[in-house]
Order: structure tokens, then C-alpha cells, then sequence
């Protein structure tokens, strides 16, 4: 299991930052058995960032989302999200947690609508429960957002896949979370609609000021996305940074846009004690195994380190 250090442990009253992730570990146990969902993560995420968070099944994005939401507890190590201790939770502080700050949007939105209700009335609901004023208005200034103002008395089992998931963003948004996750949100859409989605999730981090986590296992996706963290083993392995940000480039009429590696950087992650994940293409091409040794040197002259197999 991951260790703590006391020195590393991130400050609750952090001004900068909505989500304080370090050395997360969590366990579930079942009768006989202990499965390791996360073993030492660490995520910062800014005030007013979108990003987005990849890796294959099983690699634990589910479990961090479930944390990041209020929905499970973390076994060890520091979460702190909007400034606030999650360890340190009681029962009361979550229930507040999901009702004032943080808004979900799944990937099977039936979680979240109700199919026998208007868009308008769906976007309604969760602000009649917390007795918000001026709801209407909110509920078809969101519809709006989301491109579907004029389908705002349609009953959500007469809407498409893609517009329900719509209204789903919407209702995510009625309460004005301070950080919007949304799971798989494009999965079980074709890829227009797909990029629709993203474009609203973009408009709303913009417009609204909200911070936006979208885990996705969406590689097409994730390549409009200016930050992308990778989680491997229920760690996080690397980061891809886009070089120049996706509007930017949209902005630059006239010069061809190639995709893909040219405009992105894929980063390996140092954890808070300096330690270093490899990409597991290096480890493969440089035949060395998980636990075995390699050889470090500086080098000085061009302000790096070398990494050998130890045998070098
Ligand atoms: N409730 C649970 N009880 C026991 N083990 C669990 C539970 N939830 C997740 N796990 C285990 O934790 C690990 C991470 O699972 P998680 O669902 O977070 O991965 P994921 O990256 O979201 O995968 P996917 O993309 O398939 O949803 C897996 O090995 C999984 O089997």
C-alpha cells in the first residue's frame, strides 16, 4: 500500500486549485477479497480547467469519479475538493457536498431524467427540491446552453439519445455546481452528436466558471481536449498537454490542422516524493520489467536524466 508522507500532504484552505488529489488509495473488501481500485493517486485540478481523465477498463477512472463525487469514500491518502477535507467527512457533509457543489452527468443519463416530464421541467426539478428561486428562467437559460431551447416542452421519451444527454447537462447544471463530472458522457452517441457534447461542456466552462472533469474512453475525444491525464494501475502514468490550445489552432485560418501527436505532448508524471512512472511503450522497447533496476544518470551538459536498463 502507498505510504504517507506528513510533509506532502496538501493544505485544506488551497485558493487555487478545486481538486487536491495525493497518494489516493482505495480499497474495496469483500468477503474474502481485497481489490486495490487505487494505489497513491495524485491530481491537481485548477480552479476553472477542463480536462479530461483516460485509461483502459479497470484502470480505476470510475473509482476516482465516484471519490471526486461524493459517492464513496477514500480508504487513505488527501482529497481535497472547493477547499474542503473530504477525509474528514461526516455523513451530513456529504449529502451537502452532492446537493451545493458538485454536478454529474452519466453516461446513462436515466439516472438523471425523468422520461414522463417536459426538458423544461426535468431542468426544473432539481432546483424545486432545493427550494431555488427563479427557476424557470435558469432551467431555459441552460436549455439554451445546451442547444435546445426550442425543444423545451418536449417530454424527454419523445427526444433523441444525444438531446437527452443534453438535458441531462442541463440538469447537472441547475443547482450551479462549482464542478461539473460528467462519466462516459459520449458513449452511447455517434460522434457528431459527441462533439456536440463536448462543445456545450466547453461553452459551460466558459460561460458558467465551472470546473470540468470528463472521464472518457474516448481517444478521438480526448484529442480536443487541451489536458488529458492518464490513469494506469489506479495511478496516474502520464499526461498529454496540447501544445497549443484547441482554439487557438481553430483559429489559424488557412494552415492545415494535423491531429494527433503533432500538436500534443505526452508528459510522464513525477508523484509529490519524485517518483516517476514509465510509459509502458519505454519499459517494453527498453526490456525492463516492473520492479526490476535501471541505471540513472545527469546529464549535465543537456539538462537531463538518462535511464538505462541496469545491464547497460
Ligand atoms: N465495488 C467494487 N468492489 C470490488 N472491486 C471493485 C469495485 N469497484 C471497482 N472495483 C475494482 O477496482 C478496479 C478499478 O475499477 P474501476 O471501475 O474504477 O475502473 P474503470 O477504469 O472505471 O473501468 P471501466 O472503464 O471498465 O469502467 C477494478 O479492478 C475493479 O474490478
Amino acid at each position: 500500500m502507498a505510504e504517507t508522507d506528513a510533509d506532502t500532504i496538501v493544505k485544506p484552505d488551497d485558493g487555487e486549485y478545486m481538486i487536491r488529489c495525493e497518494n489516493l488509495v482505495k480499497i474495496y473488501k469483500t468477503s474474502d477479497v481485497e481489490a486495490v481500485a487505487l494505489q497513491g493517486l495524485d491530481l491537481d485540478v485548477k480552479r476553472g480547467e477542463l480536462m479530461a481523465i483516460v485509461g483502459n477498463s479497470g484502470s480505476g477512472k470510475s473509482t476516482l469519479l465516484n471519490m471526486l463525487g461524493g459517492l464513496d469514500r477514500p480508504s487513505a491518502g488527501s482529497l481535497v475538493i472547493d477547499g474542503k477535507d473530504m477525509l474528514k467527512f461526516t455523513d451530513k457533509d456529504y449529502m451537502a457536498y452532492k446537493r451545493d457543489t458538485v454536478g454529474f452527468v452519466w453516461q446513462n443519463n436515466a439516472r438523471n431524467l425523468v422520461p414522463y416530464l417536459t426538458a423544461v421541467q426535468n431542468v426544473e426539478l432539481p432546483m424545486l427540491l432545493k427550494g431555488k428561486k427563479g427557476r424557470r428562467a435558469r432551467a431555459l437559460e441552460l436549455l439554451k446552453k445546451v442547444g435546445l431551447e426550442k425543444r423545451r416542452n418536449s417530454r424527454l421519451d419523445q427526444m433523441s439519445g444525444g438531446e437527452q444527454q443534453r438535458v441531462a447537462i442541463a440538469i447537472a447544471m441547475a443547482n450551479d455546481p462549482k464542478l461539473l463530472l460528467a462519466d462516459e458522457p459520449t458513449g452511447s452517441v455517434d460522434t457528431k452528436t459527441s462533439a456536440m457534447i463536448l462543445d456545450i461542456f466547453k461553452e459551460l466552462n466558459k460561460s458558467e466558471g465551472v470546473t470540468v472533469v470528463i472521464v472518457t474512453h474516448d481517444l478521438k475525444l480526448a484529442e480536443h481536449i487541451d489536458r488529458v491525464v492518464a490513469i494506469r494501475d489506479g495511478r496516474t502514468s502520464s499526461e498529454i498537454i496540447r501544445k497549443r490550445s484547441y482554439a487557438e489552432e481553430l483559429n489559424e485560418m488557412g494552415e492545415v490542422i494535423s491531429e494527433g501527436d503533432a500538436v500534443h505532448e505526452e508528459l510522464a508524471v513525477l508523484d509529490r516524493s519524485g517518483r516517476l512512472q514509465l510509459p509502458k511503450e519505454y519499459m517494453q522497447s527498453l526490456g525492463i520489467k516492473g520492479g526490476g533496476k535501471v541505471k540513472v544518470e545527469l546529464d549535465e551538459e543537456r539538462g537531463g536524466i538518462m535511464l538505462f536498463p541496469s545491464d547497460h
